[in-house]
C-alpha cells in the first residue's frame, strides 16, 4: 500500500502542517515532515478535515438501480468529501432483514468508495405495524445501529415506544422522519400564505413538531435514544432545545437545502425544489442555521435523495419528493454557515464528521486528525468557487437544486483509510 505525504494542510483550518498517511493510519502530523518512497501531495491553502459521515443517504439499491446505485452514490459521496455514508432504508425490498442489510453493506465494500452503513428500517415493509427483525439486523455483518422508516414517519405512539425501547439493547438509535400523517394528506409544500397563493395542499410546521414533541417525551420516559431526522421549522429547533436541556438523548440532523432554501423555490411550480420535509420560510432557516451553530441540532446530514427524470420532471403534484446532496453538501454548509460567520472549521467537522459518527456509534470514522487514528480525511480548498452543472455530477440522478447556483469550495481531495478515492477532484475509481 503507497503512504501520502500531504505537504502544507491547514488541520481544522489551523496552521499549516504535514501529514503522512501509512498502512491505512495517520503515521505522523508535523512541521517539515519527510518519508521516502511516500507520494508527496502540495496542500498549500487546503484544509483538511476528518472524512465526512452521512447520516442519511437515499441510495436506492435494490429496486431503484435507475436512479442510483450503491456504486454511483458511492462515488458521489466520496466527491463530496465523505468517507461514510448511512443508507436509508426504503428500497424495494425495504432493508427490514439481516439479508438485505448485509447485501447493501457488501455493495459498499466492493464498490470501495466510502463505507456504507445500512440503516435497517423500524417495521416490517415500512408499514407501520409490527417490528422488524432488529436484533438480527443490529448482530448481522452490517452492524447495523440506526433505524429508521424514513420516507415514512412511525406514527402510531406504542410501536414507537417499542422500538426505542427495544434498539436500546445493542446502543441503536431511532430515526424518526418526523410527519403525523393525519396533518399531511395530500401535502405538497410548506403550509402558509405561499401555498394558499399557489393553490397547493400545505404541510404545516405543526406536523413536524407534534411528533417531535411526542417522540422526546417516549425516549426519556423509556431512558432510551432518539434521533429526528431532517429537522425544518423553527418550532422543532425549540422543542429539541427544550427536550435536551431536561436531559432527553435527542440527536437531530438538518439537511443542507434546509439551510439554504425556502418555501419561495416553489413559486416556479419546477419539482425539483419538492421535497420532505418541505422547504420552509426565511425565519426557519434562520432558526436551523443558529440551531446547528449553538449544538442543539447535532449534525447536518444530506437526505441525498435520487429520482429518475419520469419522477421528477413532471407536474408538481406527480412529482416525488427529494432532491441530491451528496456532492455540494460541504459547499452549502460553507456558504450559510462558514462564511455567515456562525461556524468556524472545526465546527464543520464536528457536525459532519464527529457528532454524526457518533451517533451511530460508527468505529473508526469521525476520529480526529491525529498520529494513529485512520487517514480518513478531506481535502478541500476553500478559496474554489464553481457553478454546480447536473450534467457534471456522478450521481445518476439529475434532481440537483443548485443548477446554475455559484457556490464556494471544492473537495479536492478525499482518503478511506489512507487510500484516495479523490485526487486533484476526481473520483479514483
Ligand atoms: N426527502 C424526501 O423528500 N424523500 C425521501 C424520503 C425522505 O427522506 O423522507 C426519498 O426517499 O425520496
Ligand atoms: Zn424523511
Ligand atoms: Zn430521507
Amino acid at each position: 500500500m503507497s503512504s501520502y505525504l500531504i505537504k502544507g494542510a491547514r488541520v481544522l483550518g489551523g496552521d499549516p502542517a504535514d501529514l503522512l498517511l501509512r498502512d491505512g493510519r495517520i503515521a505522523a502530523i508535523g512541521e517539515s515532515l519527510s518519508a521516502t518512497g511516500a507520494e508527496v501531495l502540495d496542500a498549500t491553502g487546503l484544509i483538511a478535515l476528518p472524512g465526512l459521515v452521512d447520516l442519511h443517504t437515499h441510495l436506492r439499491e435494490p429496486g431503484r438501480e435507475d436512479a442510483e446505485t450503491v456504486e454511483t452514490g458511492s462515488r458521489a459521496a466520496a466527491l463530496g468529501g465523505f468517507t461514510a455514508v448511512h443508507a436509508m432504508a426504503n428500497t424495494d425490498p425495504v432493508a427490514d432483514t439481516a439479508g438485505v442489510v448485509e447485501q447493501v453493506w457488501r455493495l459498499g465494500q466492493e464498490a470501495g468508495l466510502v463505507d456504507v452503513v445500512p440503516v435497517g428500517a423500524v417495521t416490517v415493509g415500512l408499514r407501520g405495524e409490527r417490528l422488524a427483525e432488529l436484533g438480527a439486523m443490529a448482530d448481522s455483518a452490517a452492524r447495523v445501529r440506526v433505524f429508521s422508516d424514513d420516507g415514512i414517519c412511525v406514527s402510531d405512539p406504542a410501536l414507537m415506544r417499542r422500538a426505542l425501547e427495544y434498539v436500546k439493547a445493542f446502543d441503536g438509535v431511532v430515526a424518526q422522519h418526523a410527519e403525523e400523517p393525519r396533518l399531511t394528506v395530500g401535502a405538497q409544500m410548506h403550509e402558509g400564505d405561499r401555498s394558499a397563493k399557489l393553490g397547493l395542499t400545505g404541510w404545516p410546521a405543526a406536523a413536524e413538531e407534534a411528533i417531535i414533541a411526542r417522540d422526546v417525551l417516549l425516549a426519556q420516559h423509556v431512558g432510551a435514544r432518539l434521533h429526528v431526522c431532517h429537522v425544518s421549522t423553527a418550532g422543532s429547533v425549540e422543542i429539541l432545545r427544550w427536550a435536551k436541556a431536561r436531559g432527553v438523548d435527542v440527536t437531530a440532523e438538518v439537511t443542507p437545502h434546509h439551510l439554504l432554501l425556502t418555501d419561495a423555490c416553489a413559486e416556479g411550480y419546477d419539482p425539483v425544489f419538492k421535497v420532505n420535509p418541505p422547504l420552509r420560510t426565511d425565519g426557519d432557516v434562520t432558526a436551523l442555521r443558529h440551531g446547528l451553530a449553538d449544538g442543539t441540532i447535532d449534525a447536518v446530514a444530506t437526505d441525498h435523495a435520487p429520482h429518475a427524470v419520469e419522477d421528477k420532471e413532471c407536474e408538481w403534484a406527480q412529482a416525488r419528493p427529494g432532491m441530491l446532496g451528496l456532492e455540494q453538501a460541504l459547499a452549502i454548509v460553507q456558504d450559510t454557515m462558514v462564511e455567515t460567520g456562525l461556524l468556524d472549521w472545526a465546527g464543520v467537522a464536528d457536525r459532519m464528521s464527529v457528532r454524526p459518527a457518533a451517533i451511530a456509534r460508527l468505529a473508526g470514522h469521525g476520529r480526529p486528525l491525529a498520529p494513529g487514528e485512520p487517514a480518513n480525511l478531506v481535502l478541500l480548498d476553500p478559496a474554489a468557487r464553481s457553478v454546480v452543472d447536473p450534467a457534471a455530477l456522478a450521481s445518476r440522478s439529475r434532481n440537483s437544486p443548485y443548477a446554475g447556483r455559484e457556490l464556494p469550495g471544492r473537495v479536492v481531495a478525499t482518503f478511506l483509510r489512507g487510500v484516495p478515492t479523490v485526487l486533484d477532484g476526481k473520483a479514483q475509481r
